[in-house]
């Protein structure tokens, strides 16, 4: 972890009125302040004095704000690269594990080296026992049905994805962008709903959800499309109407509190088949939420990809499942690994990266061809000029002549994207950089927020309008006269700017925002070696957001430091399913 002292005595980030190692580590910006009034007032509370304690708890709350489900004690220092020295790692756990915060009415739970906080360690044991206790596999053998769905050639690993979900109450499906988890899906549900017919039962309620709104409709779209391509019209005609919504709205949200839903262990949900998608974004609590609410004989599908971005939140919960249930063998993951969408070279690309091989990133992206590019640079301003002037004066000229659909297809054929918000290479730089261009070449000054050409993007849901966070727009007509053109994943809507209050201009945005979504062409900027954002998992979701071309602009440095370096969320979860070992100590806690 990158970090810099902090010199100012008046700085907002020091935690006042702290001494000892707590407030060494604040000044060194090791610890926030926020981790240390924390760990000041837990152990305030239990009346422990031991500053090893305070110490744990702090790097245990700094654990959680990074993704982390818990912090592995015996690797703090070896994970921490600003040069302070840490405790033994064999003293501090022994000191921790005396401390009433965890003997007592715990407030932390120490596992091995592992410390958690109470609220996530109840949430790891909780999703282990409610997956593990799923009932296991039901029917043997080929469903009837496969040949049907799937009656084409090459069609294999959906093939078996899908007979293995129909014979298996809880299915993760894994797979990169394009091979065909959706498809899987569509062939699932539809043997899913033959053989309810066929048993007599009712139609099977079946809840697609994703983490996002954005995420869901694309969800809703791409599963009614793969549906649409059912050979059998029966089949097509027992999954009409198929609709999606965000795992919030499938759980339904309560106005009172975001971290309990109407459904949840006494009020189950209906769904006798719930499939999630883009799980990888899906957080431990969430997951915490679903399980406890679906009905146990409820069947259930999780999809995603585990090589992307973790979620926001704490928590790398696909991941886990893949790695821990993967071991086992009373539990199946069903994998795809073949592409039907993108150019041959950027999957090859995507997999260097994702086993960690920056040689060969490396030769791939130096070689190049139609559909890899390498801009070796330290100073990516010129080559972002020519690349995106074109491009924000095509989209202006488009908009000022009112070509609504020109501006959007044209939107879609590129995007940068970055690792930061802020500084030199984040987004509101470069946003701000492209307006200043767009001004010197057209002798134009941009005064407001909306301008002819904006290109925006939807930062929050909004029901009524129909529009998600993650949607694409652009401000279309004369300036002073503008309608802002969304386009949502059932057709564009055309709207009055003043309306659409949640956005960010789209001259450039974040990695972690473009999850989910796909452009043509995609130039990703890389920021320097040492920035902490600068990881596997972001430069294969960088690379796998491109259709047709994927353009990496920065130093050989920062592409072999992104390979090598690994999100590590320290958790659990993985473990604890491999070995089955589920909530017994959580009971005798209680
Ligand atoms: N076995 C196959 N052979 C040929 N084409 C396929 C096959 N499976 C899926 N496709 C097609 O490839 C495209 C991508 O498939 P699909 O949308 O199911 O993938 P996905 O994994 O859900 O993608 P993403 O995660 O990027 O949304 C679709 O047009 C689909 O019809």
């Amino acid at each position: 972890m990158t970090t810099s002292p902090l010199a100012d005595p008046y700085d907002a980030r020091l935690a006042l009125g702290v001494t000892g190692p707590l407030a060494e580590l604040n000044r060194a910006g090791v610890l926030e302040a926020a981790d240390v009034h924390v760990a000041r007032r837990v152990t305030a509370l239990a009346g422990d004095d031991d500053p090893l304690v305070a110490l744990a708890v702090a790097v245990a709350v700094r654990a959680v704000r990074s993704g982390s489900v818990c912090v592995r004690l015996a690797e703090v220092a070896a994970e921490e690269e600003s040069g302070t020295t840490w405790p033994d790692p064999g003293v501090w756990q022994a000191a921790v594990a005396a401390s009433p915060l965890v003997s007592g009415p715990a407030l932390l739970h120490l596992e091995g080296d592992r410390l958690y906080l109470d609220r996530y360690w109840r949430e790891e044991l909780q999703v282990c026992d409610d997956l593990l206790s799923r009932p296991r596999d039901e029917v043997a053998g080929e469903p009837t049905g496969l040949a049907r769905v799937f009656p084409a050639e090459g069609y294999d690993e959906q093939r078996a994805a899908a007979a293995l979900a129909v014979t298996q109450s809880t299915t993760v499906l894994t797979g990169g962008p394009g091979t065909g988890k959706t498809t899987a899906v569509a062939g699932l549900l539809a043997l899913l709903a033959q053989a309810a017919e066929e048993a007599g039962d009712p139609a099977p309620r079946i809840g697609l959800a994703a983490p996002t709104g954005k995420a869901a409709a694309r969800l809703e779209q791409a599963v009614r499309g793969e549906v649409a391509k059912l050979p059998d019209p029966a089949d097509r005609a027992r999954l009409d109407g198929l609709t999606a919504m965000t795992l919030h709205r499938l759980l339904g949200s309560r106005p009172d509190t975001s971290a309990r839903f109407r459904h949840h262990r006494d009020n189950r949900l209906p769904h006798d088949v719930v499939v999630v998608d883009e799980t990888s974004m899906v957080s431990l609590t969430m997951m915490a939420r679903l399980l406890e609410a679906l009905r146990p004989e409820a069947r259930l599908v999780l999809v995603g990809d585990p090589d992307q971005l973790a979620s926001v939140e704490a928590g790398a919960v696909l991941a886990d499942m893949v790695d821990g249930l993967g071991q086992r063998d009373d539990v199946r993951i069903a994998r795809l690994a073949t592409s039907h969408r993108f150019g041959r070279t950027i999957g090859a690309l995507a997999a260097a990266i994702r086993d960690g091989d920056d040689e060969e990133v490396v030769t791939l992206l130096r070689r190049g061809d139609e559909n890899l590019e390498f801009i070796e640079t330290d100073a990516p301003a010129e080559p972002l000029r020519d690349l995106l002037l074109p491009r924000a004066l095509g989209l202006r000229e488009a908009a000022q002549v009112g070509e609504a659909d020109r501006a959007l297809a044209l939107l879609d054929q590129h995007r940068l994207l970055c690792a930061h918000r802020e500084g030199p290479f984040g987004v509101r730089h470069w946003n701000r950089q492209v307006e200043r261009w767009l001004s010197e070449e057209t002798g134009e000054g941009i005064w407001s927020d909306w301008y002819p050409g904006r290109p925006f993007l939807v930062t929050a849901n909004d029901y009524g309008l129909g529009i998600f966070n993650g949607d694409a727009g652009v401000a279309v007509g004369a300036a002073g006269d503008l309608r802002a053109h969304v386009a949502a994943v059932g057709g564009a809507i055309d709207l009055s700017p003043a309306r659409v209050s949640d956005v960010d201009t789209l001259h450039a945005m974040t990695i972690h925002k473009s999850q989910g979504s796909q452009a043509r062409e995609v130039t990703v900027l890389l920021p320097d070696p040492d920035s902490r954002l600068l990881t596997r998992e972001l430069l294969y979701t960088a690379v796998t957001r491109a259709e047709k071309l994927i353009r990496v602009v920065g130093t050989e440095e920062s592409v072999r430091a992104a390979v090598r370096r690994q999100v590590r969320r320290a958790s659990g979860l993985a473990e604890r399913l491999r070995a089955g070992q589920g909530n017994t100590a959580a009971t005798a806690d209680d």
